[in-house]
This record gives structure tokens, C-alpha cells and sequence, in this order.
């Protein structure tokens, strides 16, 4: 049967900011035993466009409903969704209109799958590159790609690596460029493939308790299509890490890291996604790095399809998905019958206050939500020894194969497996604790600037408020009930008087660590008040700055909580920190 959707993807499609499209993918045999029937189904087909799809947990009978553009089912290859809902935004891209297809969805739920196929089934990226060169053959068009990850709220480019991060930087007239990304013109599909498979090896990727090769980082494939010199539109593929429900992956240390990093973008995705089909008049892009390296290809006319992937097995994962992509279609709530089902609205609220907690690694509030909301969590306390994954067989760091199920690792559209002698394995991909030889891909050339990072943050730690109402950090949910997150106490204190026995030059040093500290709450304060022409005449602002900071401030009253905080207005660490020598070294002019 065909793929449970509005038919192929129409011109009334096309003027829809963003189109949101469910597609489920089979049981791997590992679930097989236990499965008994997909935890969404479909309900109905609109006839003005549209399904109905019910996601219903067979342990509790909870169930909801909700609208979206197209449903693919378990069935349905990669193939129908690209010449549903992809085919037709090509064409937009060759009259100057940029165009975004990612894959959005829990770890494990199949975006790698769907984003880059196997050498049998190829996935939205080869499909989409071999109908551009096919429709630039004959013509004065070329292409070009470039291809780019962003991992911790860092940008690197995955086919020339430098040392730097990219950088998203408005020119003079305005248009945001990618500085430090390189692109490569491709002329046909063995091209295409020899640079793309490059880049797949250099992606970073993890076993986690939940995927055996699970991606860490957002990978963003632009293909730019040309003319005569100038360029026309590009389209953008883009597979998204998966969102990660921590108590499930027992994540710890970098993985947490990492998982909190993706959360936290994912949600700022969902913001943006949000604010442009509700038509709203400010979207936060500056929300994260993905938002804002996207702030060209999302909006404005641009075309949008977002694929939300759903793993049949896992039924509140998918509800939080659903819940999340739905946000950007019209929510439509139904009512149900069951009396143990949650409602809705409330299911909603949940997930999204989940979503933004975990982003935000916030594990306390979560498990303190999970007694609140979650009839299931109170009766069933968790086991973690229940839980927990033997690390014996984790493998850090490996090039994201697909394979048709889920098990082994087959070889399929790349090559991808290559011997690397661990000292060449960044430290955090590191195997410490595997017995079994190991097979590793090229290891990303990208730098790691966390022991610097980590130095700076300690050295300039910021001074943080006690019991932060976690609504008040939550941007665009004025729903969200007021939950206060308490944080160990901080008192202000003099270091020098709490150890009497130190010695001068002890005393004399927690001086200077009370000064920078109070050197860089100030700043951040006066960010956070500062009138715009204020904040023209601080170093290393300026006039462009000044204006972000002033949108940042309607967005959340308090932007800068920490010095982090400064990333959002382009700010690199390096730059931070000369900005905060300056303004020390002008004290004593
Ligand atoms: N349509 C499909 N048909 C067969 N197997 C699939 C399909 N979709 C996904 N799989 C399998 O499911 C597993 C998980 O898929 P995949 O790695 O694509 O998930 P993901 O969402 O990219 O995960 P992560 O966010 O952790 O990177 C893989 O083993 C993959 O081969």
C-alpha cells in the first residue's frame, strides 16, 4: 500500500513554512521478541491534507492524537519520502529559494537511516544529490557541497578540517555567511560519494546503552547549486543526534555531556520550528549554534520538511517526539476513552518541560517531574543496577554504518572502517575499558578545546543565584507551572578571612580569584541591563552586537548567566577572554 500521507507533496505544500511528517521504522530483531504491535498507527487521511496519527502505549493504555502532513509507515522505503516530500522543493532551489530536510527524533528511531540509506537503499542525501547533478547536466549549473557537524555547540567543517570552528557572521549587506566552511564543487555522483563517505568517517559517533553507533553530533550537508558564478539557493540535509532520555542511556561524563548539549539544541530547533509556523514575529535562532548556522534555510521563504523518526518499540519516546514536532502543525487534542490516559494537553506540557530540563541537564528536576507527573514512574520505581549496560563492550568511536537490522555493522554505502592506533583517538574517545580489538574510523581532526575551555570556565567561574525559578529560563513557555531548581548555596564569601592560616601569597591569590570573579559578574550584569548605546561604547561589542544583545533581552530578561552565555552573540572563548583583560588592564590606566 502506498505511504499513508497527503498525496505527492503539492504547490498549497509548498507555501507552508514548515511541513511535518511522521515515518516509523520496522522492529530490529532485537525488539522483534517482545514487540507486539508499533506504538503509532495511523488513523485517517484528511481530505484537505494531513493525517491523524493515535501513538498508543500497550502497557498502560495511554494513547493520544495528533494531526501532522504525512505518515510513512513501517513499510514505506526512503525512496516514497523523497519523491513525496523532498522531489518537489528541488527545483525552488535552482530560483533562489533555500530549502532544509532533517531528520529529527529520539536515538535509535532512524534519521542516520533515513538521512544516508545503505548502499541497497540509498537515503534522502545520495537521492537528492543525484537528481541535482541530473538536473544541472546540460545546463551552465554547477554544484557544490559542504559538509559540517555541530558537536557541543561547536561547528567544524567535516570535509577540509581546520583548527577552527565555523563561524556564522553577517556580511555588509546583511546575509549570514559561514566563515571558515569550505565548499567543494562535485560534477557527478562517484565525486559526490568519495567526499560524502569522507566526511561520514570523520563524523563523531558513540555506542550508547540505547544505538550501537549513535551520532553526537548534528551533520549538516549543504549541496549549492550555481549559476554562471552565482550562486542560486541551496538545499540543506541535515540528520539531527537524537534527543536522549538519560534515565534510559545511564549516559555519564562526555555522553552526558554531549546528550545535554543535543537536548538543548533540539529544543531550541523545536522553538524556531515553532515561532515560524505559528508566523510569529521574532524567531529565536540565537537560541543555540544549529539554530543560528541555519538562521538562512529556516523561514523567510525558505522550504522546510522535517522528518520525525519513530522507533515502534518505545512509546513515551515517540509521544515526546510527536509531541515536540507537533508543536509545529496545529496541535489538534483528542479526547480519549481510557481512564488511565493522560491527558493531552497535559502529556504536552510534560514532554516539553522534559525536553527543556534534560537539555539543560537538569536529572533532579526530571526524576522530581517523574514523581509529579508520571503515574507509571511512581509505581514502578526504576532499577538502575536493573538498568545498567556492561561498559565491557562499548566501543568510543566508529563511523555510523548501517546495517538493515539493527545487529551488526555491514559494510554498505562507504568503506568506512579503518585501523587507528588509539594515541591517535582524541582523549575523549579514548577506550579504557574494552578488551576486544577494536575497529575505529579516521578520528576526527577535530580540536579539543575542552581542557582549555574547562581551565577558563574554572579560572572566570561566575557568581550564580541560589533557586532559580526554572520558568523563568524556559523562553518561550509561558506554561510551564514554576518549578524551583534549587542549587547547592552559594554564599558570597571572602576566602581569605574562611582560612586563617593561609599564607600571604595564598591570601593575596583568592583576592585576585574574588576580583576576576566579580570582575566578570559585573560584566555579564551590565550585559544583561545595559542601554544599547551603553553597550556600544564596551570593547569588543559593537554596533551589530549591541542590537543581537537588545533581541536577546526580549527573548529572556536575563541572557547572560555566564560567560558561555556570550556564545550566543558570536563571541569565541578566546575573544572573551581578551575582552575581560582588556577591561581589567583599563582599571589601571
Ligand atoms: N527503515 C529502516 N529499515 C531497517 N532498519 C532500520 C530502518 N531505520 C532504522 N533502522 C535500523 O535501526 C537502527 C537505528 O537507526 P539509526 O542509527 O538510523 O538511528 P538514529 O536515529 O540515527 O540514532 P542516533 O540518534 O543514536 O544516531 C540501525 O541499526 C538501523 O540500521
Amino acid at each position: 500500500m502506498a505511504a499513508a500521507s497527503t498525496p505527492a507533496r503539492s504547490s498549497a505544500h509548498l507555501s507552508q513554512p514548515v511541513r511535518v511528517v511522521l515515518r516509523v521504522r520496522p522492529f530490529l530483531s532485537s525488539e522483534a521478541a517482545s514487540a507486539t504491535a508499533p506504538c503509532v498507527s495511523l488513523l485517517g487521511c484528511h481530505p484537505g491534507g494531513g493525517v491523524t496519527v493515535q501513538l498508543k502505549d500497550q502497557h498502560t493504555s495511554r494513547s493520544e492524537q495528533y494531526k501532522l502532513d504525512a505518515f510513512f509507515r513501517q513499510e514505506d522505503s526512503v525512496s516514497q519520502i523523497f519523491d513525496q516530500e523532498v522531489r518537489a522543493v528541488i527545483p525552488s532551489i535552482f530560483e533562489g529559494i533555500n530549502a532544509t530536510v532533517f531528520a529529527y527524533g529520539a536515538t535509535g528511531s532512524g534519521k542516520t537511516y533515513t538521512m544516508q540509506g545503505t548502499e541497497d537503499f540509498p537515503g534522502l542525501i545520495p537521492l537528492a544529490a543525484s537528481t541535482i547533478l541530473a538536473l544541472c547536466t546540460g545546463t551552465w549549473c554547477s554544484v557544490e557541497i559542504s559538509y559540517y557537524e555541530v558537536y557541543m555547540e561547536r561547528c567544524y567543517d567535516l570535509l577540509e578540517p581546520k583548527a577552527k570552528e565555523i563561524m556564522a557572521l553577517d556580511d555588509k549587506d546583511g546575509n549570514m555567511q559561514l566563515k571558515g566552511l569550505s565548499w567543494v564543487p562535485v560534477r557527478s555522483m562517484e565525486e559526490f560519494q568519495e567526499l560524502y563517505s569522507i566526511g561520514v568517517q570523520r563524523r563523531k559517533v558513540a555506542h550508547t546503552g540505547l544505538n550501537d553507533v549513535s551520532s553526537r553530533s548534528h551533520a549538516v550537508l549543504s549541496l549549492r547549486v550555481s549559476s554562471t558564478d552565482v550562486v542560486k539557493g541551496k538545499l540543506n540535509l541535515i540528520d539531527l543526534a537524537g534527543s536522549e532520555d538519560n534515565k534510559r542511556t545511564l549516559n555519564e561524563g562526555i555522553r552526558l555531556q554531549e546528550s545535554s548539549k543535543i537536548n538543548q539544541s533540539l529544543f531550541a530547533l523545536s522553538n524556531v520550528i515553532s515561532a515560524l509556523n505559528k508566523n510569529e514575529h521574532r524567531i529565536p535562532y540565537r537560541q543555540s549554534k544549529l539554530t543560528r548556522l541555519l538562521r538562512d534555510s529556516l523561514g523567510g521563504g525558505c522550504r522546510t520538511v522535517m522528518i520525525a523518526c519513530l522507533n515502534p518499540a518505545e512509546y513515551q519516546e515517540s509521544a515526546n517526539t510527536v509531541s515536540l514536532a507537533a508543536r509545529s502543525c496545529h496541535i489538534e487534542n483528542f479526547t480519549s476513552s481510557s481512564k488511565q490516559e493522560t491527558p493531552k494537553l497535559k502529556i504536552d506540557m510534560e514532554a516539553k518541560l522534559r525536553a527543556w530540563l534534560e537539555s539543560k541537564g537538569k536529572t533532579k528536576s526530571i526524576q522530581r517531574m517523574d514523581g509529579l507527573f508520571s503515574p507509571i514512574a511512581s509505581k514502578t520505581p526504576l532499577s538502575v543496577s536493573h538498568m545498567k549496560q556492561p561498559t565491557s563492550s562499548r566501543i568510543p568511536c566508529r563511523v555510523k554504518a548501517m546495517d538493515q537490522d539493527g545487529g551488526k555493522i555491514k559494510k554498505i554505502l562507504f568503506d568506512p572502517v579503518v585501523h587507528v592506533p588509539t594515541e591517535n583517538i582524541p582523549r575523549e574517545h579514548r577506550q579504557t575499558e574494552v578488551n576486544t580489538p577494536k575497529k575505529v574510523v579516521l578520528p576526527s581532526v577535530t580540536p579539543c578545546n575542552e581542557k582549555h575551555e574547562a581551565s577558563l570556565r574554572k579560572a572566570l567561574s561566575p557568581i550564580s543565584s541560589n533557586m532559580v525559578p526554572v520558568e523563568q529560563q524556559i523562553p518561550d513557555n509561558g506554561n510551564c507551572p514554576v518549578l524551583l531548581e534549587p542549587q547547592t548555596p552559594i554564599e558570597k564569601r571572602n576566602i581569605v578571612e574562611e582560612t586563617p592560616g593561609a599564607t600571604p601569597l595564598e591570601r593575596f591569590n583568592a583576592l585576585g580569584s574574588n576580583l576576576k570573579e566579580a570582575l566578570v559578574q559585573q560584566y555579564l550584569d551590565l550585559l544583561n541591563v545595559a542601554n544599547k548605546e551603553e553597550l556600544q561604547q564596551l570593547k569588543g561589542i559593537g554596533a551589530r552586537r549591541a542590537e543581537y544583545i537588545l533581541e536577546l533581552r526580549e527573548d529572556s530578561p536575563k541572557p547572560f548567566k555566564t560567560l558561555e552565555d556570550l556564545g550566543n552573540i558570536g563571541l569565541s572563548s578566546k575573544q572573551i577572554r581578551d575582552i575581560l583583560k582588556k577591561t581589567a588592564t583599563g582599571i589601571f590606566k
